[in-house]
C-alpha cells in the first residue's frame, strides 16, 4: 500500500511487470528466463537472482489488476492534496505504452479490459467528482467545486514538444520553471481544461496519435520519445475536519479549503541497442537521445538511492527529462516506476539491468504533503469579519454607535431619539392634516356666518325670501373671494419674506466675499488651474527630460562589457538600486501629480454643479414670481369686474340698497385693490432685483462654460498624465526584468564559481588530510630512526664491553632495529607511492576488463541468440518440407537433418544458459568490487 505521507518521508513504490512472449519471440525458440512466485512480490531471472520489489506483475496479469492494485490509491489522494506520479520504464517494446493505455490504434476500438492506467486513473478521476457532489448533497452541505485540466508533452531529442498544441514547432516557447516552493511546472504549454470522461479521453488520444513513434527491429510501435499526460486538479470543499463538528452540532461554522494537486503519467521511451533495434540515421539519433534522457534519470536515481540515504548533489539539470520529474523523483509526490521486462531470454541482459535499475528506485525518498491552498481558510475566515465589520459600520453611520471621548464605544441615545422624533413628526402631520380639514369647515362656517350678519344688517327687503336667499349667495361668493384672496395674499406675503431674506444673504455674502462668493471661487479656481497646468507642464518636461537621461545611462551600461567581478557586481547592483529607487520616486511624484489634478477636476465639477444648481434656482424664483405677478394682475381685474357688477346690480336695485350701503361696498372693494395694486407693486420691485441676480448669474454662467472648457483640458491633461504614467511603468517594468534576467545569469554564474569554490575546497581538504597522514608517518618514521641510531649509538659504545650473556644480543638486536627502521624509511618513498598508484591502476584495469568481458559475453550471447534464431528458422523449415515431401528416402533425410538441427539448438541452448549465468557471476564481482572501490576512495 501507498503511504498516507503527510510530509514524511514516502519510498518511490517499485511494481515489476512482466508482458507476455510475443508470436515472433516464439517462433524464435526464445525461453522464458524469469520466474514469479504466487502471492510473493520477488522474481528470479536466470534461475539464481532475486529481486523484491513491491508489487510483481507476471505475464498473464490483466490491466484492471495493475491499475486497482497500485495506481487507484494515487488517484484517490488527488482528492487530499497529494502530488502523484506514475511512471513506466523499460527496454523497448516491453509494454509501457501498454501499460499506460496509451497506444491508441485510429483503426481499431479499444477493449475495454484493455484500457491501460491513464484511461482507467480519468474515469476514475469524474467517478469520484460525481460520488463526492451527490455526497454532499446528501449530508446537505455545500458541493465541492472542481476543475480539472490537462496537459500533454512529448520530450524529443530533449526537445519538450506541446502534443495538444497545433503548431508542432512551438517548443521555443516552451521553459521549465520552478517556482520558490521547488514545484516544477511547464511555461508556454497548453493547458486544456476538462468537463467529462469522454472529452479528456479524445484530448489523451489526439495527443496520443500526435506523438512520435516508428517502426523498430523490436517493436512495431516503438515510442521515439518519453510522453508525459499531467491532470491537474482544483478543489474546493468544506474541510472534512469541521464537517465532523458541525453534524455533531459542536460548531456552526463551515470553513472552506483550496487543494490543488496534479498526476504526471510517464512514458519512458524503451532504452534500446542500436545494434538489435537496427536504427540508423534519424531513429539512431532518436536512440541516442532516448538513452542520453535515460542515462541522466539513472545517475539522478543513483544519487537520490546513494549509499546509507546520503544525498549530497542530485544531476536534476543534466537533461530536460530529469528536470521535468524532479518533483516525482525525491520531491513532493507519491511515486510508482512500474518498471517493464520482457520474459524471453532473447532479451536476458536488457531485463536484468530493467530490475536493477527498478531495484535502486526503491531507495528513493520522497517528502509528501498536501497541496492546501491556506489562504483559502484565511479568507473565509476574512469574509465573515468584513461582514461583522460592515454591519458595525452602518451602525456608526445610522448613529446608533458612537464613540465617546475616552474612545469607548456607547450606543447612541440619539438614535432612539431620532426614531422617536420621526414617529412624533409623522403623527403631527397627521394631526395637521386633520386640522386643515377642520380650518376649511371653521371657514365656511364663518363665511357663512358673516354672510347672515352682512345680511341682518341690510333691511328687510322686498323681493321677499327667494331674494334675499340670492343676495345671501352673493354675499357669500364675495365673502369665499375674499378669504381665498386673504390666503393667497399671505402666502405671497411669505414667498416674499422669504425671497428677501434670500437676497439679503447673497447680497451680505458677496459683500463679504465669503465662500459662497461663486464669482470669486471661480476666480481663485482659474487661478489655481493656471499654476497647477504650468506645475505639471515643467514636471512632465523634467520627466522626460530625467528619463532620456535614464535611457542615456542605461545605454551605457548596457554597453558594458559582462566580466564576473564580485566588486563590479555589487556596484551594477547598487546602481540598478539607485535607478529603481529613482524610478520608483519619478513614479510616486507622477501619482501625486495625477492625484492632484484629480481633486482639482472635482472642485470644478462642483463648482459646476453648484452654478447649475443656483442658476435653476433662479429661474424657478423668476418663473414664481411672473407666475405671482400674473395672477396678481388677474385678481386685481377680477375683483374690479366684480366690483362693477355689484355696483351695477346695486343701481339696478335702487331702493334695495341705500347709498350708504353702496358706498361702503365698493370702499371695500377700492381698498382690497388698493392693497393688491400694493402687493404688485412689491412684487415688482422683487421681480427686478431678481432681474439683476439673474443678469449676474448669466455672467456666472459664462464663467462656467469658460470653467467647462477648462475641465475638459484638465480631463485631457489627466489622460495624457496617465498614459505618460502606463508607459512609465511598462519601461520600469521592462528595466525591472532585465534585471531580474541579468541577476538570475549572476546567480548562476555564482552558484557555478561557488560549486567550483567547493570542488576545490574538497580537493585542498582531500590533499591537506593526505599531506597531514604523509607528515605524521614521515615523523613516526623519524622517531623510529632517531631511537634506532640512538640504540646504534649506545650499542657502538657497548662494544668491547658486553654485558654478561646479553651484549651481542643487544648490539645484534639494535642493528637490526636500526636496519628495519632505515628499511621502513625506504619503504615509504615515492617508490611506495608508486607501487601502490600500481595496485589502484591494476584494480581499475581489472575493472574495466571485467566490464569489457562482460561485453564480449553480451555478443558472445547475442551469436548465441541469433544462431539459435536460425537454427529454429531451419528446424520450422524442414519441418515444412517434411510435411509437403512425399518420397520417403527424401523425407528420413530431411528428418535426421531435423535431428540434428535439434541436437544443435540443444548445444545453443546450453551456450546460452552458460553465458547468461557467466554475464551474472561477473557483473555482480563488478557491483561488489565497485562498492569496495568507493569505500577505498572515502577512506
Ligand atoms: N501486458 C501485455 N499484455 C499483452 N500484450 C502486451 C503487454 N505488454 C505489451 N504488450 C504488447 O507488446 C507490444 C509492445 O508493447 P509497447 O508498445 O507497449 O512497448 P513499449 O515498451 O512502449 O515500447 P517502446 O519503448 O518501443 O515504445 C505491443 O504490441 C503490446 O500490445
Amino acid at each position: 500500500m501507498i503511504d498516507s505521507g503527510g510530509g514524511k518521508d514516502t519510498c518511490v513504490q517499485v511494481a515489476l511487470r512482466i508482458r507476455p512472449q510475443g508470436n515472433r519471440e516464439k517462433l524464435e525458440g526464445s525461453r522464458v528466463c524469469t520466474s514469479v512466485l504466487p502471492n510473493d512480490p520477488q522474481v528470479t531471472i536466470g534461475g539464481d537472482r532475486s529481486f523484491t520489489y513491491d508489487h510483481v506483475f507476471d505475464q498473464p496479469t490483466p490491466q484492471h489488476v495493475v491499475y486497482e492494485s497500485c495506481v487507484e490509491q494515487l488517484v484517490d489522494g488527488l482528492f487530499d492534496g497529494f502530488n502523484a506520479t506514475v511512471l513506466a520504464y523499460g527496454q523497448t517494446g516491453s509494454g509501457k505504452t501498454h501499460t499506460m493505455g496509451t497506444a491508441f490504434d485510429t483503426a481499431v476500438v479499444q477493449n475495454e479490459q484493455d484500457l491501460g492506467v491513464i484511461p482507467r486513473a480519468i474515469h476514475h478521476t469524474f467517478r469520484k467528482i460525481v460520488d463526492l457532489k451527490a455526497q454532499a448533497l446528501e449530508k446537505g452541505i455545500l458541493e465541492p467545486s472542481f476543475d480539472v485540466s490537462v496537459q500533454f508533452v512529448e520530450l524529443y531529442n530533449d526537445d519538450v514538444l506541446d502534443l495538444l498544441s497545433d503548431d508542432r514547432n512551438s517548443s521555443a516557447n516552451i521553459r521549465i520553471h520552478e517556482d520558490n516552493r521547488g514545484e516544477i511546472a511547464l511555461h508556454g504549454v497548453e493547458q486544456r481544461s476538462v468537463i467529462d470522461l469522454d472529452g479528456t479521453m479524445e484530448i489523451l488520444k489526439n495527443g496520443a496519435l500526435n506523438r512520435t513513434v516508428a517502426s523498430t527491429n523490436m517493436n512495431e510501435q516503438s515510442s521515439r520519445s518519453h510522453a508525459i499526460f499531467t491532470l491537474h486538479l482544483k478543489q474546493q470543499r468544506v474541510v472534512p475536519s469541521l464537517l465532523e463538528d458541525v453534524v455533531e452540532g459542536k460548531t456552526g461554522d463551515l470553513e472552506m479549503e483550496m487543494l490543488t494537486a496534479k498526476f504526471h503519467f510517464v512514458d519512458l521511451a524503451g532504452s534500446e541497442r542500436m545494434k538489435r533495434t537496427g536504427a540508423t540515421g534519424e531513429r539512431a539519433r532518436e536512440g541516442i537521445s532516448i538513452n542520453v534522457g535515460l542515462l541522466a534519470l539513472g545517475n539522478v536515481i543513483a544519487a537520490l538511492g546513494g549509499a546509507n540515504g546520503k544525498v549530497s548533489h542530485v544531476p536534476y539539470r543534466d537533461s530536460k527529462l530529469t528536470r521535468l520529474l524532479q518533483d516525482s523523483l525525491g520531491g513532493n509526490s507519491r511515486t510508482l516506476m512500474i518498471a517493464c521486462c520482457s520474459p524471453s531470454d532473447s532479451d536476458f541482459v536488457e531485463t536484468l539491468n530493467t530490475m536493477k535499475y527498478a531495484n535502486r528506485a526503491k531507495e528513493i525518498k520522497n517528502k509528501v504533503t498536501a497541496n492546501q491552498d491556506k489562504s483559502s481558510k484565511m479568507i473565509g475566515e476574512l469574509r465573515g469579519k468584513i461582514a461583522s465589520l460592515e454591519a458595525e459600520l452602518l451602525e456608526f453611520k445610522q448613529g446608533r454607535r458612537t464613540v465617546d471621548v475616552d474612545g469607548h464605544e456607547v450606543v447612541n441615545d440619539q438614535y432612539h431619539e431620532n426614531i422617536y422624533l420621526t414617529s412624533e413628526v409623522n403623527h403631527l402631520r397627521f394631526r395637521v392634516k386633520a386640522l386643515n380639514e377642520t380650518l376649511d369647515i371653521l371657514r365656511s362656517e364663518n363665511i357663512d356666518l358673516k354672510a347672515q350678519k352682512e345680511l341682518a344688517s341690510i333691511p328687510a327687503s322686498v323681493g321677499g325670501e327667494g331674494e334675499d336667499d340670492a343676495v345671501q349667495a352673493t354675499f357669500r361668493k364675495y365673502l369665499e373671494e375674499l378669504e381665498r384672496t386673504k390666503s393667497l395674499l399671505y402666502e405671497t406675503q411669505s414667498t416674499c419674506d422669504q425671497l428677501r431674506k434670500e437676497n439679503a444673504r447673497w447680497k451680505s455674502g458677496a459683500k463679504a466675499g465669503g465662500e459662497f462668493n461663486s464669482a470669486k471661487l471661480i476666480e481663485l479656481a482659474k487661478q489655481d488651474i493656471e499654476a497647477k497646468r504650468k506645475a505639471l507642464a515643467e514636471t512632465g518636461t523634467s520627466d522626460y527630460s530625467s528619463m532620456a537621461g535614464n535611457g542615456g545611462e542605461e545605454d551605457g551600461t548596457s554597453n558594458e562589457a559582462d566580466e564576473i567581478d564580485e566588486d563590479e557586481a555589487d556596484d551594477e547592483q547598487d546602481e540598478e538600486d539607485e535607478e529603481e529607487q529613482r524610478q520608483n520616486q519619478e513614479a510616486e511624484a507622477l501619482e501625486i501629480d495625477l492625484h492632484d489634478v484629480m481633486i482639482e477636476l472635482d472642485i470644478k465639477e462642483k463648482l459646476i454643479d453648484q452654478l447649475e444648481r443656483a442658476e435653476r434656482q433662479n429661474q424657478q424664483i423668476r418663473e414664481t414670481y411672473e407666475k405671482k405677478l400674473r395672477e396678481l394682475m388677474n385678481r386685481i381685474k377680477d375683483t374690479e369686474t366684480e366690483r362693477d357688477k355689484v355696483l351695477l346690480e346695486g343701481d339696478g336695485k335702487k331702493g334695495k340698497l341705500s347709498d350708504d350701503q353702496m358706498k361702503k361696498i365698493k370702499q371695500e372693494y377700492e381698498l382690497k385693490i388698493v392693497e393688491l395694486k400694493k402687493e404688485l407693486k412689491k412684487i415688482e420691485a422683487l421681480d427686478k432685483e431678481h432681474l439683476k441676480v439673474i443678469a449676474k448669474s448669466q455672467r456666472e454662467l459664462q464663467e462656467k462654460s469658460r470653467l467647462k472648457s477648462e475641465v475638459v483640458d484638465l480631463k485631457k491633461a489627466k489622460v495624457e498624465l496617465i498614459k505618460k504614467m502606463n508607459e512609465d511603468k511598462k519601461k520600469q517594468k521592462q528595466q525591472q526584468q532585465a534585471n531580474a534576467r541579468a541577476m538570475a545569469t549572476k546567480e548562476k554564474q555564482t552558484r557555478l564559481q561557488a560549486n567550483k569554490i567547493r570542488n576545490l575546497e574538497m580537493k585542498d581538504k582531500q590533499r591537506e588530510q593526505f599531506l597531514k597522514k604523509t607528515t605524521s608517518e614521515v615523523n613516526q618514521l623519524r622517531k623510529e630512526k632517531a631511537q634506532a641510531a640512538s640504540a646504534a649509538r649506545l650499542a657502538s659504545r657497548n662494544v668491547g664491553k658486553p654485558a654478561a650473556g646479553t651484549g651481542r644480543n643487544t648490539v645484534v638486536g639494535g642493528r637490526r632495529r636500526a636496519v628495519g627502521a632505515i628499511k621502513k624509511e625506504i619503504s615509504f618513498s615515492p617508490k611506495l607511492a608508486k607501487i601502490k598508484w600500481n595496485v589502484l591502476e591494476r584494480k581499475i584495469d581489472q575493472c574495466v576488463r571485467k566490464r569489457q568481458t562482460i561485453r564480449i559475453m553480451e555478443s558472445e550471447l547475442e551469436r548465441y541468440l541469433n544462431e539459435r534464431q536460425n537454427v529454429m528458422i531451419e528446424i520450422v523449415e524442414n519441418e515444412k518440407l517434411f510435411t509437403k515431401c512425399q518420397d520417403i528416402i527424401y523425407r528420413d533425410g530431411i528428418l535426421e537433418v531435423i535431428d540434428s538441427a535439434k541436437e544443435k539448438l540443444q548445444y545453443v541452448q546450453n551456450q546460452i544458459t552458460y553465458q547468461q549465468k557467466l554475464i551474472m557471476d561477473v557483473d555482480q564481482q563488478i557491483y561488489g568490487f565497485g562498492e569496495k572501490f568507493t569505500q577505498r576512495e572515502k577512506e
